[in-house]
C-alpha cells in the first residue's frame, strides 16, 4: 500500500488548519518537533533559520548574539510567510525562536491567528545537546545569551507549553491529542 497522502492524513486526524510557531531557545527541539508535526498532519513547514539574512548567520556563527535590529528583517520575513499560509488557509508550522514578547507581537501582527508552541528545556540539557549537535551554524557559546533574552510567553499570549525533555514522539503525541481535544 502506498504512503498516506497529506490530505488523507488531515482527514484522518480530523484537524482544522492551525498556524503554529514552534518557539524557544537554540537546541530546545524546535526543528525536531515542527518537522514531526508538519509530517504527521500534512501541514506546510518553514525552517525559520533559513529566513535569516546571511549577515545574521555569519554573526551567530562567529559567536555574536543578534540584536533587535538584526532580528527585525528576519521577523518580517517570518511574518510574511505566516500571512501567506493564513491567506492560503492550510495548516502551517514555522520554527522561530521568538524569544521576546515584542517579536511574538510582530509575528502576530495584522490579526494573524498564530499560536505559539513553547518548548521548555533545562539549561543543562540544552548545553549538552548543542555540544553534541553537528552541522549547524549556532555555537553552544551563544546559549547563555539565548536564555537571558528569552521572555517566557505569558498566560495572556496564545501559547501551548510543552516540555522539551520528553522524547520527541511523546511531545508530538501530546500536541496532537491537545489539538484533537481543542478542536
Ligand atoms: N526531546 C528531545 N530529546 C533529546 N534530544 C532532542 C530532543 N529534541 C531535539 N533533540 C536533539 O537536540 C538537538 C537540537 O534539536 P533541534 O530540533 O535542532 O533544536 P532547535 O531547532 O530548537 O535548535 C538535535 O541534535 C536534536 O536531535
Ligand atoms: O533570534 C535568535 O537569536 C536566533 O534566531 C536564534 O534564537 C536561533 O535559535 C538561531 O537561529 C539558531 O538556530 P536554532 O534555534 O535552530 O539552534
Amino acid at each position: 500500500m502506498g504512503a498516506m497522502t497529506a490530505s488523507a492524513a488531515r482527514v484522518k486526524m480530523g484537524l482544522e488548519p492551525r498556524f503554529l510557531v514552534v518557539m524557544g531557545v537554540s537546541g530546545t527541539g524546535k526543528t525536531t518537533i515542527a518537522t514531526g508535526l508538519a509530517t504527521r498532519l500534512g501541514w506546510h513547514f518553514q525552517e525559520g533559520d533559513a529566513l535569516h539574512p546571511p549577515a545574521n548567520v555569519e554573526k551567530m556563527s562567529t559567536g555574536r548574539p543578534l540584536t533587535d535590529a538584526d532580528r527585525a528583517p528576519w521577523l518580517a520575513l517570518c511574518h510574511d510567510w505566516l500571512r501567506a499560509q493564513v491567506e492560503a488557509g492550510h495548516g502551517a508550522v514555522l520554527t522561530c525562536s521568538a524569544l521576546k514578547r515584542a517579536y511574538r507581537e510582530q509575528l502576530r501582527a495584522n490579526g494573524l491567528p498564530i499560536e505559539f508552541v513553547h518548548i521548555d528545556t533545562s539549561a543543562t540539557e540544552l548545553a549538552a545537546r548543542l555540544e553534541r549537535r553537528e552541522g549547524h551554524f549556532m555555537p553552544a557559546s551563544l546559549l547563555p545569551s539565548q536564555l537571558a533574552t528569552l521572555e517566557v510567553p505569558g498566560d495572556d499570549e496564545p501559547v501551548i507549553r510543552v516540555s522539551g525533555e520528553k522524547h520527541p514522539d511523546v511531545v508530538l503525541e501530546d500536541l496532537i491529542r491537545h489539538f484533537q481535544t481543542e478542536g
